[in-house]
């Protein structure tokens, strides 16, 4: 017997409460493929009315059920899952085809939390507007990205997307529906933007918009030298970061990190000249590692002289760029990925505090990557800003100024992820020996230990918060942090 069923469900879920084998299905697994866990039942809302009667009738049961949410199903290590409870596919509610609502004037979009990043850009693009921070891949959900953050180039300069966030509607652990913003139930706001689902379901979130530019400069630079590459980044985004106005100007920033793997287009869909490949991937085989700066700048802006710059080289001249120009809608559509039923992602994101990060790049892309040569897949590497995130936000980063965003983001075949997992534990072993104070980011931990450290001093609000919007420990049990034992 499931836990649910010993809990009275409300008369109006019974349709669309699925339990058959192929709704059950369809969320046991995810992106990552690595976990695989069963509900007991699916729920496709049609409504949010539908998902605060569902967290109701679990808070009002003796023994409550664990509620997952499932926004596009992108996690790697099974955190959309709900073993044995209930997972709300907010697909129920996309189908609906509302959800995303613009105020031109007013520079905001009113969106669903179950709505797609894609259809969001397109939506306001329509409009001659769009959001000002974004993911590399726009296929995940609204809830999904701001319940870990939401990271890109922009975020040195924008902020990570919890940061353009001016108010969104939740419904708790308790499931009442709240309105929340930095003024108005400020501790819930604060509590689910990095929250990892564990306060609530987001159900609306107001986006921050600006003046959509129809063209940007996209240029790629390589450096064979991490000192280089590092001046490279850091000089621009310095250039960049003040609080400049955010009118008429794009500026994106990410560095990556290019192995011998295969080939250097990895991931976008279309960017080196088929015909410079080949020089490419020489400089890649001569060097080992390859260090490349992506940037994309308004055509004619303050950035795009930066950018000038770096090209021309700063202290040394880079080994190779290339630059086109391109619609901004197909620059941020660049990331397309097919999934192969038999691959799993076994990803490692981490943020590594600028200190630390000489010594990772030999100790982990050297010592460790380069030599196991098993990486197939990106290998991003670019700076953060600390003052472009809210601390009082449940999301965690490294104690300094500023700080790297590293992804490591494999592809496996679907019996050899453990290899990958290997090779994650001894880069974060190579970390702590060596004191590198990282943080997780799209955390995955085993114990109740490990997370006491991953939030360190924001673990007694985290706790506090906990217990004040999900009381009963209901929401998101796939991320194993106050019900780890259950998977
Ligand atoms: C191919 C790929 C590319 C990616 N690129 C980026 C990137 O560039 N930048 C970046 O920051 N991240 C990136 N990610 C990570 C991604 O942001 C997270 O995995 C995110 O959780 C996925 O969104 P989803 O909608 O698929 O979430 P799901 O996997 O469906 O859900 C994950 C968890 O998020 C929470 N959640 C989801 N919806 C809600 C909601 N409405 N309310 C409250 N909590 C909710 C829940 O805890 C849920 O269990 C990428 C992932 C993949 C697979």
């Amino acid at each position: 017997e499931t836990l649910i069923n010993r809990c009275p469900i409300p008369h109006e879920l019974s349709d669309k409460l699925h339990v058959d084998a192929t709704s059950i299905e369809s969320v046991s697994t995810d992106y990552g493929n690595i976990v695989h866990n069963k509900p007991a039942a699916v729920l496709y809302p049609t409504s949010v009315q539908d998902i605060s009667s569902l967290v109701k009738a679990s808070f009002m049961c003796c023994v409550p059920f664990g509620i997952s949410v499932r926004g596009n199903g992108h996690s790697t290590h099974g955190q959309d899952m709900a073993y044995n409870g209930v997972v709300v596919d907010m697909k129920g509610l996309r189908d609906s085809g509302k959800g995303i609502s613009i105020d031109k004037e007013r520079r905001f979009a009113d969106v669903g939390g179950e709505q797609l990043w894609i259809d969001v850009l397109n939506a306001t693009v329509k409009e001659g507007v769009s959001a000002v921070s974004w993911t590399d891949y726009l296929k995940l959900s609204v809830g999904g990205t701001l319940s870990n953050a939401g990271i890109s180039g922009q975020a040195f300069r924008y902020g990570p997307q919890i940061s353009n966030v001016y108010e969104m509607d939740v419904v708790t652990g308790k499931g009442e529906l709240l309105t929340c913003s930095r003024y108005n139930n400020s501790e819930l706001f604060y509590a689910v933007l990095g929250g990892l689902g564990q306060f609530g379901i987001i159900t609306r979130a107001r986006i921050a918009l600006d003046t959509h530019i129809n063209r940007v400069r996209w240029t790629q630079i390589l450096y064979s030298n991490f000192s280089d590459f590092i001046e490279a980044e850091e000089y621009y985004i310095s250039q960049l970061s003040e609080n400049e106005q955010r009118i008429n100007e794009i500026s994106y920033l990410e560095g990556g990190i290019l192995f011998d793997n295969g080939t250097p287009n990895n991931w976008r869909n279309f960017f080196f000249p088929p015909a410079d490949i080949p020089k490419i991937t020489s400089l890649i085989k001569n060097y080992g590692i390859i260090y490349s700066v992506e940037v994309a700048t308004t055509i004619g802006s303050s950035a795009d002289k930066h950018l000038q710059r770096l090209m021309e080289g700063l202290n040394n001249v880079p080994e190779y760029s290339y630059a086109k120009n391109v619609s901004y809608v197909d620059f941020l559509t660049r990331v397309q990925i097919t999934v192969q039923k038999n691959e799993s992602h076994p990803w490692l994101n981490i943020f590594i505090p600028k200190s630390g990060i000489s010594d990772f790049n030999s100790g982990v892309f050297r010592d460790i990557v380069l030599k196991q040569n098993i990486t197939r897949g990106p290998v991003l590497f670019y700076p953060m800003l600390r003052d472009k995130w809210d601390d009082r936000m449940s999301a965690v980063i490294p104690d300094e100024d500023i700080f790297y965003a590293a992804g490591i983001l494999y592809t496996s075949g679907a019996n050899d992820w453990q290899v990958y997992e290997d090779q994650n534990k001894a880069i974060m072993e190579f970390c702590d020996k060596y004191g590198i104070e990282v943080k997780q980011y799209l955390p995955n931990y085993a114990t109740k230990n490990e997370w006491i450290t991953h939030f360190g001093s924001k673990w007694a609000t985290f706790k506090q918060r906990k217990a004040l919007f999900d009381p009963k420990n209901i929401m998101s049990p796939g991320q194993r942090i106050f019900n780890y034992y259950l998977n």
